[in-house]
């Protein structure tokens, strides 16, 4: 029977509420399937900073190396310096494997109320650059202290890292409706995101067939409220997917909802599946976390593993979850954590 080895990292807050649930699901999605999941849990993040000093141990990355996939929660504590779980734990794991792509599919769920008036059906995918860009933190702070005081962030573009997202993004708008919209600010941002603009049209010259447009970051944010149905696939830069992510996730209606991939498509590494949201710390350890976009990512990472009906057979139960009416207090429903998994389970 195939086997796929699985790190599991739930991290802090609501991350220990939900990956349980989501894993719960995959395994069994897995048993209907034929084939099997084994797994190790790692209890890194900002809660094990608390008590190491560190995020995760020295060898951690050479731990999760020989895994075929992370499933991970969310880092980040309120106990905790805040500038430190994306530098120590998510950048570094995204950066160090090469998961130059961050998957964040946008949908519409049945029987789930959106903020937005259209009932127009959406679905999109934000193809966010993910290892350089604006989230380098290469700067630094200079007399921090003093009345001179100052901070810098410098954003990094390379030829080499927009032409792998833009081919990535090409290749899967052939596999959807054939488009790429590609959001910038260029008009500002004269030097990197010319740069971005550049590139991305030459890439675009080898894909004829696939339509091809730009659109600026704040456009795109108002586009995404009044008119969402007209995206397919949406490139983006590591700091404005950051933002269209969470609001995808608010147009879907509630962060709660959304589903991610960190993928290294030559698979050279293992990929890691996450949420688009953080720990929660405001709502954590009550049970009433909504961990449907927990449970896509584990699809996303089957889709990615090859076991593609598997992963359409768990879209399909959560489907029917939110069609009958199985909804987390932040849906407006009263379904706790582990009710969402029993429910999703129970429709596979
Ligand atoms: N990839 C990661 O590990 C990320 C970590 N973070 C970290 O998470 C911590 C909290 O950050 P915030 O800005 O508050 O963002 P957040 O995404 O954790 O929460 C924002 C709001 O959405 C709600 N929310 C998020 N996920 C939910 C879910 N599954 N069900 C119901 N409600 C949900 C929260 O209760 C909160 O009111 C910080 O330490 C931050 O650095 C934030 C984003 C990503
Ligand atoms: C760090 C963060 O907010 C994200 O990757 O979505
Ligand atoms: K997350
Ligand atoms: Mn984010």
């Amino acid at each position: 029977m195939k086997n796929y080895n699985i790190a599991v990292v739930p991290g802090d807050g609501i991350g220990n509420e939900i990956v349980p649930q989501g894993y719960r699901v995959l395994e069994a999605v897995a048993e209907k399937h034929g084939f099997s999941i084994s797994s190790e849990s790692f209890g890194w993040g900002a809660g094990y900073y608390l008590e190491n000093g560190e995020f995760l141990p020295e060898d951690g990355l050479e731990t999760l190396k020989k895994f075929d996939a992370v499933y991970f929660g969310s880092v980040g504590l309120p106990a905790v310096d805040d500038t430190l779980p994306a530098k120590d734990y998510t950048f570094k794991v995204r950066t160090s494997f090469n998961q130059y792509v961050n998957y964040r599919p946008v949908r519409t769920y049945p029987g789930v109320t959106r903020p937005l008036r259209s009932e127009k059906h959406i679905d999109f995918v934000i193809v966010r650059e993910n290892t350089e860009g604006e989230f380098v933190q290469m700067g630094g702070q200079y007399l921090p202290d003093e009345e001179n005081g100052m901070g810098t962030d410098t954003s990094v573009f390379t030829r080499k890292g927009i032409e792998r997202v833009a081919h990535y993004a090409f290749k899967l708008a052939r596999k959807r409706r054939n488009k790429v919209t590609h959001i910038t600010k260029s008009n500002t941002l004269i030097n990197s995101l010319a740069y971005w603009d550049r590139v991305i049209k030459e890439v675009a010259q080898q894909y004829p067939d696939v339509e091809h447009e730009q659109m600026y970051i704040d456009n795109s944010t108002a586009m995404f409220v009044l008119k969402p149905e007209i995206f397919d696939v949406v490139l983006t830069t590591n700091l404005f997917g950051d933002i269209l992510s969470d609001l995808g996730g608010a147009i879907m209606g509630s962060l709660g909802l959304g589903g991610s991939g960190n993928v290294n498509p030559e698979k050279e590494f293992p990929s890691m599946f996450e949420p688009i949201h953080g720990s929660a710390p405001d709502i954590a350890g009550n049970n009433i976390a909504n961990p449907y976009g927990q449970i896509w990512s584990a699809a996303i990472m089957l889709e990615h593993l090859g076991e593609i009906e598997a992963a359409q057979n768990i879209m399909d139960a959560i489907d029917k979850s939110t069609s009958e009416g199985v909804l987390t207090v932040d849906l407006g429903g009263s379904a706790t954590t582990s009710d969402v998994a029993d429910a999703v389970i129970k429709n596979l």
